[in-house]
Parts: C-alpha cells; sequence; structure tokens
C-alpha cells in the first residue's frame, strides 16, 4: 500500500533522525532535487533504495544558485503532487525547508566551487556553482547520509560535488545516475514545463543532434571541432540558441579536438525564453 512519505520542514530534526536510523545500523541515501518531480528524480529514489534502507529526498528551491533575472520566482513548486509521486517508495522522507531554514539570518559563508565549474555553464551562470556546493554541502550536513545520488543530465554538477567532496573531506559517497528521457529522446526536466508545444518540437532538436554526433564519433569522426560546429549549425537552424556546445573530456571538461578516447558532448541551449541543458557519455571505435 502506497504511503505518503514523513515530511520535515525542520533541517536539525531530519538531521536527529537519520542519525538515529543510523545508529540502527540502516544506510542513509539522499537524493537532493528542486522539486516539480519527475521520472528523473523518481529514478534518482529507485536507485537509492537498492542498497538504503531509508531514502531523504530533499525539495528546496535554492536562491543562491539563481543570478537575479533567472527563473527563481516562477520555478514549479508543486510539492502536493511531489509528495503524492514520492508515495510509490517506502521508506522516503522528505525534507522541505523554508530559506531561513538553510540560510540563518546573517549567514555569509558559502562555498568557493571548484575550478572546473568556471567553464561551460560558469561561463553562462558565474554564480551558479558557488550556490551549489554551498547548498549542497549543507544538505550533507542536515541530511548526513551514507550516499549521495545525483543525474548525469546535470553533467558538470556531479563533477563539481564529486571535486568539492573529494576536496573537503565530505564523508559521502556520490553515485551518479543515467539520464531518464522522454520517450522520443528529450531530457526529462523540470524546465520542460515552460515549453509551449511549438518549442517542445523545436527542443528535441536537441537530442536528435546529440544522437547523430554520437553516430559520427562511432563511425570514426574524430575531430571535435568540426563536430561541434555542425551541431551548433543544426541547432540554429531550428530555431535553438545555443549557450555551448562542447565535446570534452569527461574528467576535466577540457574541449577535445581530436577524439581518442571517452568523450562527454554538452551542450545548454535556449528555445525561445526556456535555458536547457543535455549531454551524453561517448566513446570512439579505437578506445574499444
Ligand atoms: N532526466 C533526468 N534524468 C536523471 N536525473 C535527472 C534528470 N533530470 C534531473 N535529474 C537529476 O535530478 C536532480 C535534481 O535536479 P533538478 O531538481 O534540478 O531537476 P531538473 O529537472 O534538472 O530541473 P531543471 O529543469 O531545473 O534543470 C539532479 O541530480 C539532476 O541531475
Ligand atoms: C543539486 C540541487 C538540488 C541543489 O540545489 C540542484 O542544483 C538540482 O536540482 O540539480
Ligand atoms: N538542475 C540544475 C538546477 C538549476 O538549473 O539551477
Amino acid at each position: 500500500m502506497s504511503q505518503v512519505p514523513r515530511v520535515f520542514h525542520d533541517p536539525s530534526e531530519l538531521r536527529s533522525e537519520v542519525r538515529r536510523a543510523q545508529a540502527r545500523g540502516q544506510r542513509a541515501g539522499l537524493v537532493p532535487t528542486m522539486g516539480a518531480l519527475h521520472e528523473g528524480h523518481l529514478s534518482l529514489v529507485a536507485e537509492s533504495q537498492k542498497t538504503c534502507d531509508l531514502t531523504v529526498v530533499t525539495i528546496f528551491v535554492n536562491p543562491t544558485q539563481f543570478a537575479p533575472g533567472e527563473d527563481f520566482e516562477k520555478y514549479p513548486r508543486t510539492l502536493d503532487t511531489d509528495l503524492k509521486l514520492l508515495s510509490r517508495f517506502e521508506p522516503v522522507w522528505v525534507l522541505a525547508p523554508e530559506v531561513e531554514a538553510m540560510y540563518p539570518s546573517g549567514s555569509t559563508t558559502e562555498v568557493n566551487a571548484p575550478e572546473i565549474a568556471r567553464t561551460l555553464e560558469g561561463e553562462f551562470r558565474p554564480t551558479h556553482f558557488d550556490g551549489v556546493a554551498t547548498i549542497v554541502l549543507k544538505l550533507f550536513q542536515v541530511a548526513p547520509a551514507d550516499a549521495a545520488y545525483f543525474g548525469q543530465k546535470d553533467f558538470q554538477q556531479v563533477r563539481v560535488i564529486e571535486e568539492m567532496v573529494r576536496d573537503l573531506l565530505v564523508p559521502i559517497e556520490i553515485i551518479r545516475c543515467p539520464i531518464i528521457r522522454e520517450e522520443d529522446g528529450l531530457a526529462m526536466s523540470s524546465r520542460n514545463r515552460y515549453l509551449s508545444e511549438g518549442e517542445r518540437k523545436i527542443a528535441l532538436v536537441i537530442s536528435q543532434t546529440l544522437r547523430a554526433s554520437v553516430a559520427q564519433i562511432e563511425a570514426g569522426a574524430t575531430d571535435g571541432n568540426l563536430l561541434s560546429g555542425e551541431m551548433l549549425a543544426l541547432m540554429q537552424e531550428a530555431g535553438i540558441a545555443p549557450e555551448y556546445v562542447t565535446i570534452a573530456d569527461p574528467q576535466t571538461l577540457k574541449s577535445v579536438e581530436t577524439i581518442t578516447a571517452e568523450v562527454v558532448i554538452l551542450v545548454a541551449a535556449k528555445v525561445g525564453a526556456t535555458r536547457l541543458i543535455d549531454n551524453v557519455l561517448v566513446s570512439p571505435p579505437s578506445s574499444r
């Protein structure tokens, strides 16, 4: 029988309960989200449930990772629906704190995200990853889980968090989970709901272009600049405004001119006013 998850608003109450569960020998998993849940988020919960006795899902639209003029105010907040979606899993605890609970009045301390945050997303959203690193470290404090689950859809975000955890000696395992897509290939994202019907069709070109490049690399194409230039042009022709299309080393995120080993193809693009990201990992035949 499905059961609505237990909801915490007070971070310190959650921390005590997580510690108590761990003292009983339970393994705790953490799934940080900004809510407006979809099957992508739920796949992270399912992954956690494979090895964890208890999963904590945090639902918090973190103000410090949005720049002025971005969509912080309009970001969808759908807590009741989110709780219903989570009721298919058990046991799940939800932390849904107020901003003041995560940023106590007077707080000025923040995490300086690692160097890898300065490229790609960092060029277009220069303060974004400092905000992400700060809130994720706080979430690790209030939900001191054994493992935390992040989607590969935000590829650079996972790399930033992996480096932060390494650099700051945070005792938590970071688990990367694959991208969940709609049937036609569009990467699931809470922001997809901003798209009009026409924009939704145009947005599909992002994943189609990624797939076409994967096919070319798998068939032996090695020129990273040529391929990313072609992708850029295809998206522009479809009415998309790419911010970046980069073929990069999956570890360093530095762009790769000649593809001889596994690469990640990363895209950020605007469809109308909506900013979407997507990526795919691919290995050339020479490395297999
Ligand atoms: N399609 C997806 N497949 C797998 N994981 C995903 C997917 N979409 C989001 N996630 C992961 O869920 C976690 C929470 O992400 P978030 O709440 O920002 O969702 P989102 O749909 O990516 O929203 P946004 O539209 O704001 O980017 C992150 O670790 C993110 O990578
Ligand atoms: C990790 C995260 C929950 C931090 O606010 C957010 O960046 C997200 O949803 O990917
Ligand atoms: N998933 C990334 C959250 C953001 O765009 O702010």
